[in-house]
Order: C-alpha cells, then sequence, then structure tokens
C-alpha cells in the first residue's frame, strides 16, 4: 500500500491485541548523555532506535565517547569520561530537540570549537533563551544564522556561576533540563552550590520531573523548590549507576490507547505503566474522560473502549493540556469521533516543534470534513457525522506525530493516504507495521 511517499489506509473496525512499545525517546537521549558525562562504564537496556538516538549516539561517538550499541536489540555500552576528549567537532543533529538543547549546555560548559546545526525545521525552532542564560554564565556561543535560532558556534568561554543562573521556561522546557543535565560538568569542581532560578512560567513541567529522576540515577540529586528553583550541590558529579532499563515510550503509548479506545479493544500496550516516569502516561486519564475504559499495571496498560465505526461516539472535553504537548495531539485527533467539539488549550509550544502543529492540524483535519477552530495557543475541532467524512490526503509536514495521530482516521467510513509516512522514524520507525497488525476492517 505504500508507495514510498504515502500510504492509503482503507477504513478500520476494530483494534485489539498487545504489543511492546519501543523505548522512550525523552529517557534514551538523557540517558546517553548522562552515561557519557558519568563516571564508569552504563549498561542501558530498551534504548530507542530512531533518528533522534542515532544523532546522539553519532554525536557522542564524534565527542571521543565510547559507545557500543547494538540498536537495534536496545542495547548499549556507553564508557563516560566526564569531559569529552574532542575539542573540535561539527555535529548534525537533525530536528531533535532532546540531543540539540542537552549538548548545547554541555558544549558550552566543556568548553571547545563546536558547530551544532540540524535540519532547516531546526533551524526554526528557538534556542535564545538557553544561549542568553549560557552567555550569562561565561560561555562562548554565536548564532550562525538567524539570532536566537540554530545553527549556533561554541567556543572555549570562561565560566563563573557565582550568581544565581536565570532561564525562562515558556517556550520549551528543554532549556532547564539541558542546564540541569550540564550542571554537574561545572559542579563538579566547585565549593558553591549551583542555583538555576526559572523566570516566569515554565511549561511542560513533568520532562523537568523525568530530568531529576535520571539525574538521581546517575548519583546527582537536585534541591528543587517548586518550580522557582533547583539547587545542584557543590562536588555534585554524575557516576554510572551500572545497568539502566529504559521504559517504553509514554508519547507512542497514546496511540495505541487512543486505537483501543476507539476500536473496542482491549489494547494491551507493555512496557510503561503506573510505575511510569514520564508525564504523557497522564493520556490514560484522558481517554478514560472519553468513555475508555483502562486498566493500569505497573508496567503496562490495558485500554476497551467504543466501536466510533459502528456510530459509537467519545465523550467531549474541554482541557488544558499544557503539561502533556506530545501525548494532546493524539487528542485532537480523537476529537474527530467524540459527542461535541473539543477544546485543547495552552498549547502555544505546538507552535515552535517539529511543525507548527497548531496550523498543520487546523489544515489537516479540515480536509477530512471536521470544522476546526483555533487561536495563538488553542485549538477546537468538531466532531465529524459519517456523511461528512471526506477521502482526503494529509500532509504530515516532515513531523512523526501528524503521521501517527493521523492513521486514527481510518476509523473514518473513507481511506486516509498518509502522505511521507517514513517521517515516523524520529520516534517509531516500525509504527505503521505494528498498527496494521492491531486493526482489522
Ligand atoms: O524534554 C523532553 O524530553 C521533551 C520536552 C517537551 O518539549 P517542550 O518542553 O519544548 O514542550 C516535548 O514536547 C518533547 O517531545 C520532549
Ligand atoms: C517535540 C518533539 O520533539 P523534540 O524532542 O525534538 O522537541 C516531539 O517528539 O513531539
Amino acid at each position: 500500500m505504500s508507495d514510498g511517499s504515502s500510504l492509503c489506509l482503507p477504513p478500520v473496525r476494530l483494534a485489539a491485541g498487545q504489543f511492546r512499545l519501543p523505548g522512550s525517546k525523552s529517557i534514551s537521549n538523557r540517558v546517553l548523555l548522562l552515561a557519557a558525562l558519568a563516571d564508569g562504564v552504563t549498561h542501558l537496556e530498551g534504548l530507542l532506535d530512531s533518528d533522534d538516538t542515532r544523532v546522539m549516539l553519532d554525536a557522542l561517538r564524534t565527542l571521543g565517547v565510547e559507545v557500543d550499541a547494538d540498536a537495534p536489540a536496545g542495547r548499549a555500552q556507553v564508557r563516560g569520561c566526564g569531559v569529552f576528549p574532542v575539542k573540535q567537532a561539527d555535529l548534525f543533529l537533525g530536528n531533535a530537540g532532546t540531543a540539540f538543547r542537552p549538548l548545547t549546555a554541555a558544549l558550552a560548559l566543556m568548553g571547545g570549537d563546536y558547530r551544532l546545526s540540524g535540519v532547516p525545521r531546526m533551524h526554526e525552532r528557538p534556542i535564545g533563551d538557553l544561549v542568553d542564560a549560557l552567555i550569562a554564565l561565561g560561555a562562548d556561543i554565536r548564532h550562525t544564522g538567524t539570532p536566537g535560532y540554530p545553527p549556533l558556534t561554541l567556543g572555549k568561554g570562561s565560566i563563573s556561576a557565582g550568581r544565581p543562573i536565570s532561564i525562562k521556561g515558556s517556550v520549551s522546557s528543554q532549556f532547564l533540563t539541558a542546564l540541569l543535565m550540564a550542571a554537574p560538568i561545572h559542579t563538579g569542581q566547585q565549593s558553591a552550590d549551583l542555583v538555576i532560578e526559572v523566570e516566569g512560567e515554565l511549561i511542560s513541567k513533568p520532562y523537568i520531573l523525568i530530568t531529576l529522576n535520571l539525574m538521581s540515577r546517575f548519583g546527582v540529586t537536585v534541591r528543587r523548590e517548586g518550580w522557582q528553583r533547583f539547587i545542584i550541590p557543590a562536588g555534585a558529579c554524575y557516576r554510572s549507576p551500572g545497568t539502566l532499563t529504559i521504559e517504553g515510550d509514554a508519547s507512542t503509548a497514546s496511540y495505541f490507547m487512543a486505537l483501543g479506545a476507539l476500536g473496542g479493544g482491549p489494547l494491551h500496550i507493555q512496557g510503561a505503566g503506573a510505575n511510569s516516569i514520564q508525564g504523557d502516561m497522564a493520556f490514560a486519564d484522558v481517554v478514560e474522560d472519553m468513555g475508555a475504559t483502562v486498566v493500569r499495571h505497573a508496567d503496562s496498560v490495558t485500554v476497551s473502549g467504543v466501536r466510533v465505526a459502528e456510530g459509537d461516539r467519545l465523550k467531549a472535553f474541554d482541557r488544558d493540556f499544557n503539561l502533556i504537548p506530545d501525548a494532546a495531539m493524539t487528542a485532537a485527533a480523537m476529537a474527530l469521533y467524540a459527542d461535541g467539539p473539543c477544546t485543547l488549550r495552552n498549547i502555544a509550544s505546538w507552535r515552535v516543534k517539529e511543525t507548527d502543529r497548531i496550523d498543520a492540524m487546523h489544515a489537516e483535519l479540515e480536509k477530512l470534513g471536521a470544522q476546526v477552530e483555533s487561536g495563538s495557543d488553542w485549538l477546537r475541532v468538531h466532531p465529524v457525522d459519517s456523511s461528512a467524512w471526506k477521502a482526503a490526503t494529509i500532509k504530515t509536514y516532515d513531523d512523526h506525530r501528524m503521521a501517527m495521530c493521523f492513521s486514527l482516521a481510518a476509523f473514518g467510513p473513507v481511506p486516509v493516504t498518509i502522505l511521507d509516512p517514513d517521517c515516523v522514524g524520529k520516534t517509531f520507525p516500525g509504527y505503521f507495521s505494528v498498527f496494521k497488525d492491531l486493526v482489522q476492517a
């Protein structure tokens, strides 16, 4: 069905079965960097094998870190080296925010001649708040293209962290994550604590909890005062935890929770559950509120639901999605089958991700026959009556989540064609083959 550049999905009615999630992108890229900075060898299990982890692995190897990876098996062995031995490198980081932002901070604190670049869209994704915070600390960073955006050129700098570092958190939580993860490069040699203060609003907070959890697994416990102040103790430095198993990706789980909710289920999703450290597991509450039945196990979730292809409807919602911006896109696609208009609020960060996701969602949902409204930080989707569905060709804007979300349109009565389905490779190259195994006409 796929000719490489498009994939036509015929209408489906049912979804059931079981499936193991690929490793979490957020955890994989964090632990690769933490392991590279730590003292000792770290054995990683369950590592995600995708575009985003590949650019991180390639960058670490280029920087002289010894990494022995069996990517398809999800295993890697990383020999940590504290400060990277290669002092001059040109790093290509694709469109991986979880590689670009933390590596910028780590390399800026280490000092060296580095150039960091990505795909054209990465050069439209802001990084100015992080760069300003690092420059205030004494780092030498220049924007070689548009001010405030990659590509970046890093130099030696002269780091002095006597005063609290201030970082804005209203554009991306990854800036605070980057400073937190890099901080021990500096604190390791200092006799004073390092204080990071968040200036103004902080979005996507659960990702900060992932960062703090993983830092503590590598021996660095950060003191947190609400969401305003983070204190990294003097002398803090990373130590390998030995072996670390990465849980399944909770954002990816959202597509399968949606499948169970729309296609009857039961759909048993293995690899992340009630014990997960990922905020996106809260998407289980969203599908439950829409009328699905969710059973939460320690590291799996089972979702059963209605059969929208037979005319059943999900309950409409009006909610704030700031804490789960990635899984929120899945809710926007599920809104096609709701019993009233669904409103997603507080999602301004969508505009600076893989594409402008508010505009992209708006345009593509309309092609299916939905009435859609949107504003600077919100989106409202009106459900589609079965007679109003249009067989559409969906643009995916090189955004893996657009492609995965729009597979859910296959529960409508007409075929849906997904352009460039391979863009799912950013986080889940095998998505469409698993999708086809779990659905039935
Ligand atoms: O830290 C992370 O792993 C992430 C943080 C979120 O970004 P923002 O903080 O920019 O919302 C999320 O959208 C991204 O996919 C992964
Ligand atoms: C926003 C995303 O990615 P990134 O880590 O590149 O920010 C995402 O995966 O939805």
